[in-house]
């Protein structure tokens, strides 16, 4: 197995982003949330922004999983090949894209960002929805599928938990490793996630996201 992800195999790796507008919207807070994750364990930092990569990149030594958000509706992680090329040019040991079966921005085949990642020497992270989505992405070559985007696609309320059937389904159908990644919000989640076969485990709200954090507990106080 490649060098990257066998240093993130049965690790945590921690997603360090900020939304449009927030208060620790900006690179160096989202380096030092970097640097704060390696203290308590992460074995890898999870990013978006080309600004906020390179300058994690010039901090951490360990394995970086980039993407690039851009847009907020429909396909909107590293949606195009150029945007993967991008990525890869910050230092990110691992584009993660969006790979599931809606229209790209570009009106390109998800093979182009795969072979985009690749030309760059950089690996390719699918982040899925459904097992489809995951066992074509696996056939099309890339490194690495993760459940990132499981219950984001459809009509209706996002669920509450994680989707760790989905982990396990796709472990069994694919041979490249599986992240664990979506609404993973306790340290027993994250267990289970391992259990059901994860190669590794993303986890951001829950420990990056403090605004939402902060909204568990004024809901639970405030009754
Ligand atoms: C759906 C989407 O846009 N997911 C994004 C992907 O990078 C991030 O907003 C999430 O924070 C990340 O996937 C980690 O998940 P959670 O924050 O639930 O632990």
């Amino acid at each position: 197995m490649n060098e990257v992800l066998d240093r993130l195999r049965g690790r945590l790796v921690v997603s360090c982003q900020a939304y449009p507008g927030e208060p620790l919207r900006d690179p160096d807070s989202m380096r030092r949330m970097a640097l704060a994750a390696l203290h308590g364990g992460a074995a890898g930092i999870r990013a978006q922004g080309l600004d906020d990569l390179r300058l994690i990149r010039e901090s951490v030594d360990v394995p970086i999983i980039g993407l690039w958000k851009d847009g907020a509706e429909g396909v909107y992680i590293t949606p195009t090949a150029d945007h993967a090329a991008a990525v890869a040019g910050t230092g990110a040991d691992v584009v993660a894209f969006d790979a599931t079966d809606r229209p790209r921005p570009d009106g390109r085949p998800i093979e182009d960002t795969i072979a985009a990642i690749h030309d760059a020497g950089r690996l390719a992270m699918a982040d899925v929805s459904t097992w489809d989505e995951g066992v074509r992405a696996a056939e099309l070559g890339v490194d690495a599928v993760g459940t990132t985007l499981s219950g984001y696609t459809g009509a209706g309320p996002k669920p509450t938990g994680p989707d760790l059937d989905l982990v396990e389904g796709l472990v069994a159908a694919v041979s490249v490793p599986v992240i664990a990644e979506g609404r993973i919000h306790t340290p027993r989640q994250a267990a289970e996630a391992m259990g059901r076969g994860a190669h590794a485990v993303v986890v951001g709200t829950a420990i990056t996201h403090p605004t939402t954090i902060t909204s568990w507990f004024a809901d639970a106080v405030n009754g």
